[in-house]
């Protein structure tokens, strides 16, 4: 079985790779900067799930996967403060594409203001933490829960909602 990620992000690749090798699921891994179509500050739910299945369906037609899996990191507004979210897509030919959808954590005002006058939160997130290239470590998740639920486990959470309803792998 071929199986391709949509991302070169190495916090996505590996939650990816972990997963599969937990649920001793047997392939080959590729992985392509698959383009998500949506803004890159995606800021709602549905914009961060179109992403994810954009990016997994954009590996199905340009990598000769059997399964393509997406992931996209986005934002959402809610009545009481702007949320981090973040969505995966399973996809298959002829079949149904899965999604699932990860933790979510309350920004902090002065983010969430910063994301609102249009700012990305992976640049946001170097700015806040004096440290760099959050988004491919730790992630938002992992400054604001000081460590205890970092950017792997969010993606390996979401890929284990994924492959879970994948009844023919178990069998
Ligand atoms: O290389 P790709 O796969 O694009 O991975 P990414 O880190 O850019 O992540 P996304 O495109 O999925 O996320 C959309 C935007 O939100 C930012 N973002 C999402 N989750 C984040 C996190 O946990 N920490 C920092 N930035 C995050 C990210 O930098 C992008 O600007
Ligand atoms: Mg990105």
């Amino acid at each position: 079985m071929k199986i391709a990620v949509g991302s070169k992000n190495p916090v996505k690749i590996k939650a990816v790779e972990y997963t599969l090798q937990e649920a001793r699921i047997q392939g080959s891994f590729m992985s392509i900067d698959a383009p998500s179509n949506v803004s890159e500050m995606p800021f709602s739910d549905e914009e961060t799930m179109q992403g994810a299945i954009n990016r997994a369906e954009y590996c199905l037609k340009h990598m000769e996967a059997d399964v393509a899996i997406g992931l996209e990191g986005g934002v959402m507004e809610t009545p009481f403060g702007l949320f981090l979210c973040n969505w995966g897509a399973l996809a298959e030919n002829g079949k149904t594409t899965l999604l699932a959808g990860g933790a979510r954590i309350k920004l902090p005002d002065e983010i969430a203001v910063n994301l609102r006058a249009g700012e990305e939160l992976g640049p946001l997130m170097d700015i806040y933490s004096r440290r760099e290239n959050v988004r491919s470590k730790e992630g938002a998740i992992g400054i604001f829960t000081n460590g205890m639920v970092n950017r792997d486990e969010l993606f390996i959470h979401i890929m284990k909602l994924l492959i879970g309803q994948k009844g023919d792998w178990f069998k």
